[in-house]
């Protein structure tokens, strides 16, 4: 957006505590399906909380409009190359008479923001973690860094050309977000009936087997109530449906050996279609794909140039918990030691 937070310094900001409190709320609603009914949840605390966390984001990000707003007029008519960002185009677009009102902006800000951040942050963290955990791959990785920089002590410019060369970086990030899907499960909600193909089993509450995780209607039926004698599976239209990426990728069917980090898959391109879906499929999957992987690359290129990556002592297994985005309760801890170039 242009606009610089500080949050890496200043991480304990009112905007990220609201941020983190709606994650909560949301995460909460989601895996207990009666507090998902409107009416009575307008009763409770966690409303309250959350109108309030609302307050401070949709406050923060009116500042950030205005701010914007602000510096356009320090700026000379002609000055159009310092409007190039994203919320720039936004502003001008609305500038120039389309139908965009600050709400639609605020909303885009926030898409953008949530969609954005956690999820290459937690994509970065995982893959640092794998690579430390493996240092064949690490090796590897480095390797490729030497044939397209040449020798390490070299502080190279990196250039959108010399991200794509990273073949086996990409190999290393696919396996990184199968084993650690940043977003372990999205929602749909049925616009029509679906009939399941019986392979699919349906298993309430964090399924291993299939793609989904949990199904419910608007009467808080689970779709185990609907389940027909023939194993098949109809999911009425009134239902919302969750679908467990973590367990798709986690299933020994599509993955051998699945909870093992193996880019080798990736290398040698045994991937089923429609099994590996860190970034979701169909119309409305992750319109930030491509930028997220070139800025993961970039930055793991510049770590290990620098760093050799080590386990954190003593050696430790995340503990993975659902926050939206896949989070390690207790925490994500890498060593490093600088290289010797
Ligand atoms: C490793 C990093 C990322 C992962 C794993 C990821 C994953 C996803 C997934 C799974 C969805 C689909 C959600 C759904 O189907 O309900 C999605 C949607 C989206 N992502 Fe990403 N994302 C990442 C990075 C980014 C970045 C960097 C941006 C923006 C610059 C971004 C912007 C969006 C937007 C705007 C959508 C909504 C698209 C729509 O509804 O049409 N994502 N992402």
């Amino acid at each position: 957006m242009g606009i610089s937070t500080d949050a890496q310094r200043s991480g304990n900001t009112s905007y990220c505590r609201s941020i983190e409190a709606l994650t909560q709320i949301v995460m909460h609603r989601t895996m207990h399906p009666y507090k998902r009914f409107d009416f009575p949840f307008r009763f409770s605390n966690e409303y309250q909380k959350q109108q309030e966390a609302l307050k401070v984001v949709d406050a923060f990000y009116e500042e950030i409009i205005r701010s914007k707003r602000e510096a356009y007029s320090e700026l000379p008519e002609e000055d159009e190359a310092s409007k190039q960002n994203f919320l720039d185009q936004l502003l001008r677009y609305q500038e120039n008479g389309e139908a965009l009102s600050d709400k639609d902006i605020k909303d885009e800000i926030n898409t953008f923001v949530l969609g954005g951040h956690d999820t290459t942050a937690t994509a970065l963290s995982f893959t640092l973690y794998c690579l430390a955990r493996h240092p064949e791959v690490q090796e590897k990785i480095l390797e490729e860094q030497e044939k397209i920089f040449g020798s390490l002590e070299n502080e190279p410019q990196t250039t959108y050309a010399d991200l794509q060369e990273m073949k086996y970086m990409d190999a290393v990030i696919n396996e990184s977000i199968r084993v650690f899907p940043p977003i372990p499960m999205i929602g749909r909600k049925l616009t029509g009936d679906i009939q399941l193909d019986s392979y699919l089993v349906y298993v309430d509450r964090g399924t291993v087997d299939g793609c989904l995780c949990y199904a419910v209607d608007s009467r808080c039926r689970t779709a185990m109530d609907n389940e027909s004698q023939d194993n098949g599976l109809t999911l009425p239209d009134t239902m919302s449906v969750v679908c467990a990426l973590y367990a798709l990728h986690h299933n020994p069917k599509y993955f051998s050996d699945p909870e093992k980090f193996d880019p080798e898959r990736f290398v040698k391109d045994e991937i089923l279609p429609h099994t590996h879906l860190p970034f979701s499929t169909g119309p409305r999957n992750c319109i930030g794909k491509k930028f997220a992987i070139l800025q993961i690359k970039s930055c793991i290129s510049k770590i290990v140039r620098h760093f050799k990556l080590l386990p954190s002592v003593p050696e430790y297994d995340p503990e993975l918990v659902c926050q939206i985005t896949l989070a390690s309760q207790n925490g994500i801890r890498i060593s490093l030691q600088k290289r010797n170039r």
